[in-house]
């Protein structure tokens, strides 16, 4: 194993030890803290561009699943085609694997699909420097390589369009009602909740004009990076709401996209919600649900216009996480009612958007 340094933006160094592909690597450095689930944390898009720390020490131990395709075209246990986090870093990579499911351990998998992964790192250290600071760019840097140093951007790259479709994908046609599923580095459950309630899914890439498309209703999904640098989609959305009252829902990114065509604005999280525990109180009630997440950034509530409220808020930190329209079938989630890995809690959306479709 080969020694490695990562280098935090505010020159904090942390020394560790390369499991996964040998190769210098820079990205937004950020934590989660679930206990389980990184084959579909490294396969989620949304963690493009981002160096993905785990706090929950020992990883690895239950392998890797196989990437076996279903009839539709999507991955059985997976939530894309590949892993889209530029590198895993962890405390202690457990070489050693056991489960029903692993077809490969996590190092292998890594160095196939060319993804750099650390271990030996003090993670919880790492998180309360995180934290403290705030989200810091990152490097992981190579002792035997001292003069390859990696550089990337995060903020200003447009990375929805980078992980986003580049053609209409067409799933259960025929089934019935017909969801326009737009595409901003969609996982895999999302589509997967969707097929379950029969209906048919149109998926789209992220700047497709679809309006003038024969469709019931609209979803929009997770993605990748900041929503400011996605006005196109913004500018579709607004048009649809302007054209019919048909039922729009979204998820994380989608919730972000559905309210700045709302007119709100988005700001970035000192540092983001990425675990299995965010509580999350629906608005008007008591009722306190678990959620999965996974975003650096939130809508400014105080910015929704007069015709929508809020339908969500963080338990932790107040923030919004989710929003709905006064009159019209038109609601979103911070968090990840699809979940996968996580809680399922919340899985009600879908059975909602569903719902409004009839
Ligand atoms: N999972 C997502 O859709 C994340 C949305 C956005 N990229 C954020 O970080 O806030």
């Amino acid at each position: 194993m080969k020694n490695v340094t990562l280098v935090l933006e505010d020159g904090t160094k942390f020394r560790g030890k390369s499991f996964g592909y040998d190769s210098p690597v820079a990205g937004e450095v950020v934590f989660n803290t679930a206990m389980m689930g990184y084959p579909e944390s490294l396969t989620d898009p949304s963690y493009a561009g981002q160096l993905m720390v785990l706090t929950y020490p020992l990883v690895g131990n239950y392998g890797v699943p196989p990437f076996t395709v279903e009839n539709n075209g999507i991955a059985t246990f997976m939530e894309s085609d590949k892993i889209y986090a530029s590198a895993i870093i962890v405390a202690d990579y457990s070489e050693m694997y056991s489960h029903w499911n692993a077809v490969e351990s996590l190092a292998d998998w890594l160095k196939r699909e060319h993804v750099p992964g650390i271990t030996g790192i003090d993670t919880r250290e790492l998180t309360k420097v995180l934290r403290e600071h705030g989200v810091m760019m990152g490097k992981i840097l190579f002792d035997d390589e001292p003069d390859n140093i990696p550089t990337a951007d995060y903020e200003g790259v447009n990375f929805v369009d980078k992980v986003s479709c580049k053609e209409i994908i067409r799933y259960n046609e025929g089934a019935g009602k017909k969801v326009v599923l737009v595409d901003c580095g969609v996982k895999n459950n999302i589509i997967r909740c969707l097929l379950n309630r029969g209906v048919e899914v149109i998926r789209v890439p992220w700047n497709y004009d679809y309006t003038d498309m024969d469709f019931d209703g609209l979803f929009l999904a997770n993605g990748p990076g900041d929503p400011d640098m996605c006005e196109d989609a913004v500018n579709i959305i607004r048009k649809q709401m302007s054209l019919s009252t048909k039922p729009i829902c979204g998820i994380c990114m989608g919730n972000q996209l559905l309210a700045k065509a709302g007119g709100a604005t988005i700001y970035k999280l000192k540092y983001g919600h990425r675990s299995h525990n965010q509580p999350v109180r629906m608005v008007g009630t008591t009722n306190c649900y678990v959620t999965s997440q996974n975003h650096g950034y939130a809508v400014d509530a105080s910015t929704l216009g007069k015709d929508w409220e809020e339908l969500f808020v963080n338990m932790n930190d107040g923030s919004n996480e989710g929003i709905r329209h006064k009159t019209n079938p038109w609601f979103s989630s911070q968090f990840h009612p699809e979940a996968c890995s996580g809680p399922v809690d919340t899985e009600f959306m879908f059975d909602k958007f569903v719902d409004a479709l009839k």
